[in-house]
């Protein structure tokens, strides 16, 4: 079989007949991604998905980046040779597409950005594009720009991962390179090798001098710590004779944390003689086996070694981000298994029905006490609820209410003279004004019965809301049941309100019907009178006295304590001398002709007592210290009877008896059909839910095969970890018993760490996943 008939399968291994492959980038990771990709399909779009480092090749010009990038890939598809070069960043993603079973042909083609939709089956072909347009964005003549080629390669053999060929730094500007075109690759080039996922080729030929090289000095940069660089001497077949690479490889010159790989590629002339990248293989192999510096330092030498040792990064990449991945998928499991206890299982006979019924019942009903008592589970930090609300409707709303009302705040001293005298009736005035104050104290309890009733509505508010909450997971499948229970649940409700506002209503009776004036807490006439004299006494001191000298309420009669008769008759009298004398004349001439009738004028409709006397502010003031100190009395009963009533009558009797209302009204057999209804949705959405969770356990379990899968492949694994170039071995690869959780602890420093924000791009970008 001549070379150019070869298929890639040949180079990247796909055909089980041919002997092993070299390894290419990635290729030792490739079973074990598709593995996790395998797992990740089915949730696609509920996990991140697995996306791995990108590697960028720098190095100064003609270096040989596209030769080592294209080795790495196995593929010949990038132009390369002594007149062309990378004059525009290329960004190579590799797309990793499972190979259908009946495929034998092409399963590989290239796709770019600029001509969404064509594929290139002929690499070849590719080359040719990736040249034209950078003539067509840079012109011929050397230009350079910093706008990316981007070029999807899509195959069964290659990982989803991103590479990047970068122009080759140049000092000297030449064709239309403009006169800056230095700084302007360095940022070119820096821009793409800073990012902390970016694994760094730093490619430096053999042939020039290696410790000035651009590519190690701008990898320090953007990597200081050296980390994430592995450095690639090229072109280690034209050296100077006598000359070899050795100390470099070994870092004794420019140490490396993850070191050096020499490689030689096709040259110039096997470009022309359209040598493979097999046969240039074969060559490198030869080249070191045979070369006698290089021959003991094979860990150091060959493309294959390169590939080996990104392999290896890239392996220590998965396994980091493994125990991410598991517990993703653990936590989006415990989701599953919840939603499968909402929809639950299937129900077939009545006594399973039954069975249920009673469970949701009960779970019902515990959930409601639970919020009452304040043992829900959900318990808010943000806001009071269930029964927190309630108490705070007692105390801050209906207790401090009370407190604030002030019982003679609706009467003025015009209102309880008008009673006191209205209670004397026609008696002189007792002193102690108890009659008055009964009237009026009653007055002022009839009010607390509004707050009562208010209480027990908002209460019951406050209930009904607590039963809306009270969503048991069952309960979402069964809208109809959760109808019939809410409509048990509010009647219920409304059945606790009629005692409980009864009970309230007896309770103000009560206080009104029977004033005790015995209550030792009570003021009492007595000292009430005597509190009045003295408050009214020192309000003489610093008032005037001003009440005898109201003027009378117009409508009444001139002022005269003893209004009525005499005061009607005095209204006569007064009407002046002459007019008396004139009215005796007539009366006398009158009296002479015919008996004479006294005619009394109406009283008014509306009466009121006419002046105030000093014993009436005192009894004023009696009254209301007494209607005062009795309503407080009453305040205190009512403050701590309601709250009562309505905890007996509404929420403990809801919380005692609420369930066997439920059994009542709802177990009973003829109804389970119709409360047991599903909706079409809850049956589709449990059948999807229990594929899901077969999925996931599937998932879990690849999962953890492909852990135990990396672990000991990785242990026979030594990335720098040979004596001979001086560094220490990575305790990672060392012991096989290495459990992944520790990773992160025991992650070796001589490894790559994409941290920080680095860390995030773990997973797949949205670029990559959109394709080009
Ligand atoms: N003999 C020999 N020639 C090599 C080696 N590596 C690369 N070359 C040749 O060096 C020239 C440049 O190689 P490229 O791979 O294009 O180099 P590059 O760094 O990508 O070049 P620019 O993109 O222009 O910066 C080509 O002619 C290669 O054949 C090597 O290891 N040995």
């Amino acid at each position: 079989m001549g070379e150019e008939a070869r298929t890639a399968d040949d180079f990247l291994g796909a055909n089980p007949r041919t002997p092993a492959p070299p390894p290419t980038i990635g290729s030792s990771v490739i079973p074990i991604v598709n593995k996790l990709q395998d797992i990740l399909t089915p949730v696609r779009g509920q996990l991140a998905q697995i996306s791995l480092p990108q590697v960028a090749v720098v190095g100064s010009q003609s270096s040989g980046k596209s030769s080592v990038l294209e080795a790495l890939v196995g593929r010949d598809f990038l132009p390369r040779g002594c007149d062309i070069c990378t004059r525009r960043p290329l960004v190579l993603m590799l797309e990793n597409l499972p190979r259908r079973p009946d495929e034998d042909g092409v399963a590989e083609w290239g796709e770019f950005r600029h001509l969404p939709g064509k594929r290139f089956y002929d690499f070849s072909k590719i080359r040719q594009e990736i040249q034209a347009e950078t003539d067509r964005e840079v012109g011929y003549n050397k230009g350079v720009s910093d706008k990316e080629i981007r070029l999807k390669i899509s195959s069964p053999n290659v990982l989803n991962m991103v590479l990047v060929d970068l122009p080759g730094i140049t000092k000297v500007p030449v064709g239309d390179q403009p006169s800056d075109i230095e700084a302007r690759i360095r940022k070119m080039i820096m821009a793409h090798i800073r990012q902390e996922n970016c694994i760094i080729l730093a490619v430096s030929p053999a042939n020039s001098d290696l410790a000035t090289s651009d590519a190690l000095q701008m990898a320090r940069e953007a990597d200081p710590t050296g980390s994430r660089t592995i450095g690639v001497i090229t072109k280690l077949d034209i050296m100077d004779r006598g000359t070899d690479a050795r100390k470099f490889l070994l870092g004794n010159v420019i140490p490396l944390r993850l070191g050096y790989v020499g490689v030689v590629n096709r040259s110039q002339e096997d470009i022309n003689k359209n040598r493979s990248i097999a046969n240039a293989l074969t060559y490198e192999e030869r080249f070191f086996r045979d070369h006698p510096v290089y021959r003991g330092l094979l860990d150091h030498c060959g493309i294959p070694q390169l590939a080996r040792k990104l392999n290896q990064i890239l392996e220590h990449h998965i396994r980091t981000v493994l125990p991410d991945l598991k517990a993703e998928l653990n936590s989006f499991m415990v989701g599953v298994i919840k939603d499968l206890r909402t929809f639950g299982e299937a129900m077939e006979s009545r006594g399973e029905q039954g069975v249920i019924l009673l469970n949701i019942l009960t779970r019902y009903c515990e959930a409601f006490s639970a919020m009452v008592d304040g043992k829900s589970q959900e318990l808010s930090t943000k806001e009071l609820s269930g029964g927190a609300r309630i108490q705070y409707i007692f105390q801050s709303i209906f207790v401090k209410s009370l407190e604030e009302v002030d019982p003679c705040d609706d009467l003025n001293d015009d209102d309880i003279r008008t009673a006191i005298q209205n209670a004397t009736g026609l008696r002189n005035s007792l002193f102690v004004p108890e009659v008055p104050f009964e009237a009026l104290v009653r007055r002022q309890i009839a009010r607390l019965l509004d707050p009562g009733h208010q209480c027990v509505q908002f209460v019951y508010d406050e209930l009904m809301k607590m039963s809306r909450a009270c969503e048991t997971t069952e309960l979402q499948r069964f809208p109809l049941l959760r109808r019939r229970m809410d409509e048990v649940m509010g009647k219920f409700l409304r059945d606790g309100v009629i005692p409980a506002e009864r009970m309230i209503e007896n309770l103000i009776e009560m206080e009104m019907d029977y004033i005790n004036s015995a209550n030792p807490n009570f003021l009492g006439g007595t000292k009430a009178v005597e509190l009045a004299k003295q408050e009214f006494k020192s309000s003489q001191g610093s008032h005037p006295p001003s009440n005898n000298e109201r003027p009378v309420p117009s409508g009444g009669y001139n002022a005269t304590k003893n209004w009525g008769i005499k005061s009607i008759f005095g209204s006569r009298v007064s009407s002046g001398e002459s007019q008396a004398s004139r009215s005796l004349s007539e009366t006398v001439s009158f009296m002479e002709q015919k008996p004479s009738t006294i005619q009394l004028s109406e009283p008014p409709s509306t009466l009121r007592p006419l002046e105030v006397t000093e014993h009436d502010e005192v009894i004023i003031i009696a009254t209301k210290l007494l209607l005062r100190s009795y309503y407080d009395i009453v305040r205190k009963n009512i403050q701590d009877l309601v709250p009562k009533a309505i905890m007996h009558f509404l929420v403990n009797h809801t919380k005692r008896n609420l369930h066997s209302a439920f059994i009542k009204k709802l177990y009973r057999e003829n109804l389970f059909e119709e409360l047991f209804q599903e909706p079409d949705e809850v049956v589709v959405k449990r059948k999807q839910t229990h594929q899901l969770y077969d999925v996931l356990q599937n998932a879990i379990q690849i999962l953890e095969e492909v852990e135990s899968d990396v672990l000991p492949q990785s242990s026979n694994l030594r990335l720098g970890a040979d004596t001979t170039n001086g560094l220490p071995k990575t305790p990672e690869f060392s012991s096989s018993s290495l459990r992944l959780t520790n990773y992160s602890a025991s992650r070796s420093s001589y490894l790559p760490s994409f941290t920080g924000s680095s860390s995030r791009r773990l997973f797949h970008s949205e670029e990559h996943s959109n394709g080009l």
